[in-house]
């Protein structure tokens, strides 16, 4: 697998606007569904075989810290990989993966199920808000364990082992929600865990676990019911496709009054994004094998307030932003779920986008174009909001901070070139 954000850091993209999208394009397995399921294999005795790994630097990383934990990995193929728990042999999580992906924290549960101890640097905060872990500690906390911040480690033991225990998180949190649905399968006895997240991811996480032998009841809905085991074996599992990946090919098909078939998207994931394309005037057509969206002119306003599931996705705020700085009329996008995620407006504005933040939300006054122009991504989402942006601006966009798109996008610029987009990667000095 690729090293990406070695080289990112190096290079940019170079994106030349109006060309629309046009074909048909395969979404890729979900990044934030692999990244805890790459995780719990650490739970497992024998070898797992997981399908639909999407090649993203984000599941590099994972992979790195359960190896440097003792997990066997293998990819015998493109999109395989062959993950053996058998043998753990650290529980403690190197500081220099940890702080590359806060999704890194998910192994504190596997290590205390199977460890019962395990020591992980403090993930900082990032560019979207500070993101604590509190609520994984307090239901770790609730499981038994004793918990020790020191010198901006977490050290937590369980000398007697986890016990089951009825949790109620104060914020539906999908790591949370992740963590504590993988110490539960090992613990001894039942937990109880209310106001859980409900996301796909959630649910994918809970199927692998049970075909590893887990009892999980009630993945999906607000309160999961697991009975704790004594052992999981590993197992087999395709990983979902990746609604966030989806919902960023169907907004470039409204933007760019193109018309694209994203296969391998399940509408019944992305149910809130298909009511606001149809709210903005594109033609969305669902079928079993995928979704189409045929781009249509005007545009029209919209309001969007991102929640969790199944509300509107954080994850596609910003892209939907960059749909609204080109909407007829004045849209409102309210960030609910981080407080801190409007880093992309700036970088909108240098686009010619007309936005004022006030609080939690943005007003988008719509422009007839954009204009292209020199940006960075700030993050993930905001990285892949430019790149739809610079597809309707006029003239040439050149983005920088690669290294965040590379987190969670398979492929992506050679998947918009199959759909016609002019968009290239080049090194900095290469083109300069
Ligand atoms: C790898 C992965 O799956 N990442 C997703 C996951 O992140 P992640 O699991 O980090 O997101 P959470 O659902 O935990 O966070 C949501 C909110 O809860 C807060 N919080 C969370 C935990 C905690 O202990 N205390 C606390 O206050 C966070 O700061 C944030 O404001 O869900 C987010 C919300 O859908 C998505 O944007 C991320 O793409
Ligand atoms: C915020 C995101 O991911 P992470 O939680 O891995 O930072 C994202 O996928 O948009």
């Amino acid at each position: 697998m690729k090293i990406y954000w070695e080289a990112s850091e190096l290079e940019k993209l170079i994106v030349h606007g109006g060309n629309p999208l046009n074909g048909t394009v395969r979404v890729s397995g979900a990044k934030n569904a692999v990244l805890p399921i790459i995780v719990a294999s650490m739970l497992g005795v024998g070898k797992s075989t997981l399908t639909e790994i999407p090649e993203l630097a984000d599941v590099h990383t994972v992979s790195e810290v359960i190896k440097s934990l003792g997990v066997a990995v293998e990819s015998p193929e493109k999109g395989t990989l062959v993950l053996d728990g058998t043998n753990i042999t650290s529980t403690v999580a190197p500081y220099d993966l940890v702080r590359r992906m806060r999704a890194s924290f998910l192994v504190m549960g596997p290590l205390l199920a199977r460890k019962r101890h395990a020591k992980i640097s403090l993930p900082g905060g990032c560019s979207i808000g500070a993101r604590p872990i509190d609520l994984h500690l307090k239901a770790f906390e609730a499981m038994g364990a004793v918990i020790d911040l020191a010198d901006g480690d977490i050290e937590a033991s369980v000398p007697d082992g986890l016990k089951g225990a009825r949790i109620y998180l104060d914020f539906p949190s999908v790591g949370a929600t992740e963590n504590i649905l993988m110490a539960a399968s090992l613990a001894e006895g039942k937990t109880v865990l209310e106001n859980a997240a409900e996301e796909p991811e959630i649910v994918d996480l809970a199927t692998y676990l049970n075909s590893m032998g887990a009892n999980i009841r009630g993945a999906g809905t607000n309160t999961i019911r697991i009975e704790g085991v004594k052992e999981l074996r590993g197992a087999a599992h395709a990983v979902i496709p990746d609604r966030i990946e989806a919902g960023t090919f169907m907004v470039g098909a409204a933007m760019t009054q193109g018309n694209v078939y994203v296969e391998n998207a399940l509408s019944e994931h992305l149910k809130p994004l298909i009511a606001k394309l149809k709210e903005v005037g594109a033609r969305v057509e669902e079928d079993i094998d995928g979704i189409r969206v045929i781009g249509t002119r005007p545009l029209k306003a919209v309001e969007i307030k991102t929640l969790p599931y199944p509300g509107f996705p954080t994850d596609m705020q910003a892209q939907f932003m960059a749909l609204a700085t080109i909407c007829e009329g004045n849209s409102i996008v309210t960030e609910t779920v981080f407080e801190n995620r409007f880093m992309h407006v700036e970088e909108f504005k240098r686009m010619g986008a007309k936005i004022r933040i006030e609080g939690r939300s943005a007003f988008i006054e719509g422009v007839q174009h954009l204009a292209g122009g020199r940006v960075n991504a700030t993050d993930l989402r905001a990285g892949a909001a430019l790149v739809l942006a610079g597809l309707v601006a006029e003239g040439r966009t050149e983005i920088g901070s690669l290294h965040h798109i590379d987190r969670g996008y398979d492929d992506l610029v050679a998947k918009l070139q199959r759909l016609g987009a002019d968009i290239v990667r080049v090194r900095v000095e290469d083109e300069e």
